[in-house]
């Protein structure tokens, strides 16, 4: 089954082209890492993959799980619905960060159960156990009482999967998740990823500013420059010439592990009331 396909998806904003044409099919399980220099579209194709964009009206269409999630630049009607099966993990403002982590990974359930039983916490013994069970999967057992505005940037990231666990979701999208980690703890978010992506079957889609992950966790990349696709193939024949002959200067965000990384935090959502995308 294809988990997603994209065919002939453009966006502007002004006169900035940020996606050009984009097509591309991805089977279910695969975990694809998609790579490019910063302003190259990775983003912008991701909000569109999870229906928070739509392209350019025309012969544009994306497809879930074999399901229209937009055609011609229109949201389809049960757009909304699909989103239950794609879990998204941000760069930043992934937490709600005056809740308990455990409360954020309880998030997860938003899609399937009463409006009112979320809105009010009420949560079944049996949600909270799955929440419990899905802290300890990826490895944060311990933090599940600690307000999620007191975690580490990769711990904050880790229960940002777990909430995905808990969602059920067939397609998991990650914008960035290591880009502001330290290479340890960024090193353990692509571990996590790949295992969810191996065991519980899950499709990943992660966007990526160094290469050396993509070919150490992701057995497909995907480039963009300037919001087309200019690589679609094994990681492990992204050559740092590839790379150089690619992006010229900007290359050097992807080749060199180290340098890019910023130290600082991911944020969580600092207002109560803002629920994470697809929580
Ligand atoms: N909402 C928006 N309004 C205006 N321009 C936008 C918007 N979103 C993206 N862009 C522009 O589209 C282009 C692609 O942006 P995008 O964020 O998708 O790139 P990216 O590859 O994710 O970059 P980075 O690695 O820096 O996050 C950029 O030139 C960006 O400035």
């Amino acid at each position: 089954m294809t988990a997603i396909s994209v065919r002939n998806l453009s966006k502007s904003f002004g006169k900035k082209r940020a996606l050009d044409n984009v097509s591309l099919e991805i089977q279910r399980g695969e975990m694809v890492a998609l790579i490019g220099a910063s302003g190259s579209g990775k983003s912008t194709l991701i909000r569109h993959l999870c229906g928070l964009e739509t392209g350019q009206p025309g012969q544009s269409r994306i497809d879930i799980l074999d399901s229209a999630m937009q055609d011609g630049g229109r949201l389809a009607a049960r757009a909304r619905d699909m989103r239950r099966s794609i879990g998204v993990v941000f760069q930043q403002f992934n937490l709600v960060g005056r809740m308990s982590v455990l409360t954020n990974v309880l998030l997860g359930n938003l899609g399937r159960i009463p409006v009112w039983r979320g809105t009010f916490g009420l949560f079944t013994a049996e949600e909270k156990q799955k929440a419990r069970e899905a802290l300890a999967r990826v490895g944060i057992p311990e933090v599940a009482w600690q307000r999620a505005s007191t975690l580490s940037g990769g711990q904050q990231q880790r229960a940002a999967i777990a909430r995905t666990l808990v969602q059920r979701s067939d397609i998991l999208l990650a914008d960035e998740p290591i880009a502001s980690l330290d290479p340890a703890s960024a090193r353990r978010v692509m571990e996590i990823l790949a295992a969810v992506n191996r065991d519980e079957r899950i499709t990943c889609v992660v966007s990526l500013h160094q290469v050396e992950y993509a070919r150490r966790y992701c057995p497909r990349t995907v480039a963009l420059r300037d919001g087309r696709i200019v690589f679609d193939g094994p990681s492990s024949e992204l050559t740092d010439q590839m790379l150089v002959d690619l992006y010229g200067d900007n290359s050097e965000e992807l080749i060199l592990p180290n340098a890019p990384m910023q130290p600082a935090k991911p944020r969580c959502v600092p207002e109560p009331g803002r629920i994470p995308a697809f929580a």
